[in-house]
């Protein structure tokens, strides 16, 4: 029994509750009841010890009369939550005991959950992580987003291409959320705007509901409770009897149908604006809706809106709500009679931005034709927002240029403060894509490293690692967790060492467990086991690890009894659907992979793994049991990465480039503890300038040609010989992320990983430093960063975590 606090009911008393919900809420009794049923009951069980925290939450802020944040993101990449909600109030083992006594196995249940995939990325889940810290910390909070009916596609492979299929989610019942039919705000689009008496009055031509649906999100021992709260559209007239009557069923149901396409799919693009009108009309719709909801809770509690900004904190996740600027401008000048400038000077008093990414095509940059016949409203408010920046800052950054609306020159003027998710990053957007507006604006870009969420990171995806830390350092660590800095003191027992292995070597037989019964997959726990997770971009570099991979059978092969480190090479991540590229990659990788694995020579020593649908819950079997995490972006395009903070927390040292946090990830756990190789973003941005750079590094690399010409030459894809010449050729010809550059320092430190794996003990010891010293990298350090600089908002728990 390693949980700190007692949980606040008995195992007897939970499966009672257990079984109550399964005949009241299920109408099913044990002997009948399917594993659904079972998931289901345990689900409600729990939710009932939430709703109480909740509630108090709830009304302290009321009478506290205190400041909220408001966190509006297109994407809450959630996963499970029965196991979150489980561990932070302490009833994780609690419900496992009660399962038993019902003859039910807890991670079986469990594994029923369908993940809530609201999300495409490190965006989605870094806003779900904010969303445990906010609770953790008592800051109160909600959380605005779309119900989406269908999140982030399913992957399969069909001979190793990606195909995609919608994910299925909310076909059973969502046990998590409470619908809000009382919730629910009139959206408008298109039509025109007349200047009635002086006054500018939108007609619009199509109206949809927004419906509101709210989860709870308890933090750490149940201490404070906030709400997520997600929109689904809804027609905003009923269902069209008279068409039916007249047997049109189609006219009779396409109200219905039309009004809920707004918040029926989640887009699959990471980092690529698709600039579709849907789109746009899911960014307006759930941030009409949250702003509508947001000021008329303000006003209920008896607020004046010239003092909005003392009570509301807004905070938004990239430009995708940059809408909010306009929108908030739009209800108090149109709706409460503010004059322009003080509606946008309250306005900015609520907003900050976070900038998630530096790639050109992931800005939003919406056809002012299209902007205009959508948003004809806010398209006349930019123009006073734009008239108001120049009168303040000068012409020369413009919010409407070339026909385009630009989103991220729209969301920065109309931010008290903008910020960037890495130190690196941050200076990098001072540095380019808003350098103008931060001359005009000094002191308006700040930095917030991103965080990740230890409860859901460790404590929960890591039961051996989070009982040997509990155990050697006591209970505090999981909402104080630079604690486990005083792990340092331990790297050097003998003991402490060996129960560190140990726990890696059971995640890792885990992991080999999970792909045997899954995808009837066998690896060698005893072989390294090299992990690239993520979604599939030519930035993030899985083809130059895919390339050294090829180069190393091809070692292995040569020297057949070179005293090898068998290695095995896990990939895992989808693709954007319309990425072409991408796609090749990933087929390219499965295509080797299959050559490879097929190989006896290299039987043994070389084998290449690549799940399919990656996504949250795989990552939380596949993070503890990894050995080496590959963060091997080109430097100065990722923006921070959160994925490289999971590894390091759980044990496995990091190869990677000085991009995004592994900057100061090094810093943290000391540059001779960190396999660094390739060039800095400066020197990118100068070997770009050199003529034929690609071309030279290849020439300069025997290894890396031969790799290439085994690729072009068909040698994984002899059906299909020329099937990656288009892909060698790009390497060769516009080699945008310097894979061919950076190779060689990329295989040769790859070598110096293998040296250290060979060596157990001092491999061990590397993977618990790192453990002990990445405790900044929590979220909720991120958020406390956030709640001081930007949001100046205080913890309802006045203890010291506030
Ligand atoms: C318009 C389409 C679109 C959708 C999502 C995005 C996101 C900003 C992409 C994203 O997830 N960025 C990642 O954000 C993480 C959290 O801050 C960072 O850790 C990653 O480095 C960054 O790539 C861009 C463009």
């Amino acid at each position: 029994m390693s949980s700190p606090n007692t949980p606040p009911v008995s195992a007897q008393d939970f499966a009672a509750s257990i079984l109550q919900h399964l005949k009241t809420s299920l109408g099913k009794d044990a002997p009948h009841a399917s594993l659904y049923d079972w998931r289901m009951s345990l689900s409600l069980a729990l939710r009932d010890l939430v709703v109480d925290p909740w509630f108090e939450s709830t009304r302290r802020t009321y009478e506290a009369r205190g400041k909220r944040v408001y966190y509006l993101s297109m994407e809450f990449l959630i996963g499970r939550l029965i196991e979150d909600v489980a561990v932070n109030l302490q009833m994780d083992e609690v419900a496992s005991e009660a399962l038993e006594s019902l003859g039910q196995t807890y991670e079986k249940v469990v594994a029923d959950e369908p993940d809530a995939a609201l999300g495409n990325g490190g965006l989605g889940r870094l806003a779900a992580c904010f969303m445990d810290s906010l609770s953790t910390l008592g800051i109160p909070a909600y959380g605005y987003g779309i119900r989406y009916e269908h999140g982030l596609f399913e992957q399969h492979f069909d001979k190793g291409v990606q195909v995609e299929t919608a994910e299925t989610w909310l076909e059973q019942r969502h046990a998590w959320e409470f619908e809000r039919p009382e919730v629910n705000y009139p959206i408008l689009f298109g039509g025109h705007v007349a200047d009635e008496d002086g006054k500018a009055v939108w007609h619009p031509e199509e109206t949809v509901i927004a419906s509101a649906f709210d989860t709870p999100v308890v933090g750490w021992e149940g201490r404070w409770a906030n709400t997520l709260r997600l929109w689904a559209a809804k027609p905003d007239r009923n269902f069209d009897l008279e068409s039916f009557n007249r047997g049109d069923y189609i006219a009779a149901s396409a109200p219905e149908a039309l009004a809920r396409t707004i918040s029926r799919v989640l887009y699959p693009d990471d980092t690529t604006d698709v600039g579709k009108e849907l789109r746009l009309k899911q960014e307006y719709f759930f941030t009409s809706a949250s702003l509508q909801d947001l000021v008329r809770r303000f006003l209920s509690e008896g607020g004046d809106l010239k003092s909005l900004p003392d009570y509301v904190a807004i905070q938004l996740n990239d430009t995708h709500p940059a809408i909010a600027g306009p929108e908030l401008v739009r209800i108090l000048m149109d709706l409460h009679s503010f004059e322009v400038s003080d509606a946008i000077s309250t306005a900015r008093g609520c907003l900050a931005y976070t900038n998630h990414t530096l790639l050109p095509e992931a800005l939003e940059r919406w056809p002012e034709d299209l902007f205009a016949r959508v948003l004809p409203r806010h398209h006349r408010i930019i123009q006073l927002i734009e008239a108001a920046h120049f009168a303040e800052a000068g012409e020369q950054v413009r919010i409407i240029e070339h026909g385009e609306v630009k989103m991220g020159e729209l969301a920065f003027v109309m931010a008290h403060h903008v910020n960037g998710v890495s130190a690196l990053h941050s200076e990098l957007v001072k540095e380019t894509v808003f350098a103008d507006l931060h001359q005009a604006y000094p002191g308006r870009i700040v930095n917030q490293t991103n965080g990740i969420t230890p409860r859901r990171w460790l404590y929960a995806c890591n039961p051996p690692l989070r009982n040997l830390i509990n155990d050697t350092i006591g209970t505090a660590w999981p909402d104080d967790l630079e604690k486990l800095q005083g792990l340092n003191a331990h790297l050097d027992d003998p003991a402490f060492i060996d129960r560190f292995q140990a726990a890696k070597d059971t995640n890792k037989a885990r992991l080999s467990d999970w792909l045997k019964d899954r995808d009837g997959v066998s690896v060698d726990p005893a072989a390294m086991f090299d992990v690239q997770i993520k979604r599939i971009h030519e930035y993030k570099r899985q083809l130059m690890n895919l390339l050294e991979t090829v180069a190393l059978w091809n070692e292995i092969r040569d020297n057949p009894n070179g005293a090898w480190t068998p290695r095995v090479k896990i990939f895992g991540g989808k693709a954007a659907p319309g990425y072409v590229v991408a796609k090749e990659i990933i087929r390219l990788i499965n295509d080797a992979g299959a050559v490879i694995n097929g190989d006896p020579a290299t039987k043994g020593l070389l084998q290449v793994v690549y799940p399919e649908n990656y996504n949250v819950s795989m990552a939380e079997v596949l993070i503890p049991a990894t050995d080496l995490s590959e963060q091997i972006s080109t430097a100065g395009k990722e923006a921070s990465g959160t994925g490289n903070m999971k590894f390091a927390l759980n044990g496995a040292p990091t190869i990677g480039t000085l991009d995004g946090a592994n900057v100061e990830i090094r810093d943290c756990v000391g540059a001779e503890n960190f396999f660094l190789f390739g060039l800095t973003a400066a020197e990118v941005a100068a070997r770009r300038m050199e003529p034929d750079y690609a071309r030279h590094a290849i020439e300069a690399s025997p290894r890396l040609g031969r790799v290439l010409e085994q690729i072009r030459s068909g040698v994984f894809s002899p059906s299909d010989k020329d099937r990656y010449a288009g892909l060698v050729d790009g390497l060769f010809n516009h080699d945008y992320f310097l894979v061919t550059c950076d190779f060689d320092s990329y295989f040769d430190t790859q070598r110096v990983v293998d040296t250290a794996f060979a060596d157990a003990r001092s491999w061990t010891r590397l993977a618990a430093l790192n453990t002990a010293r990445v405790g900044w990298f929590s979220s909720d350090r991120t958020i406390s960063g956030y709640a001081r600089d930007i949001w100046n908002v205080r913890s309802m728990l006045a203890t010291g975590s506030g």
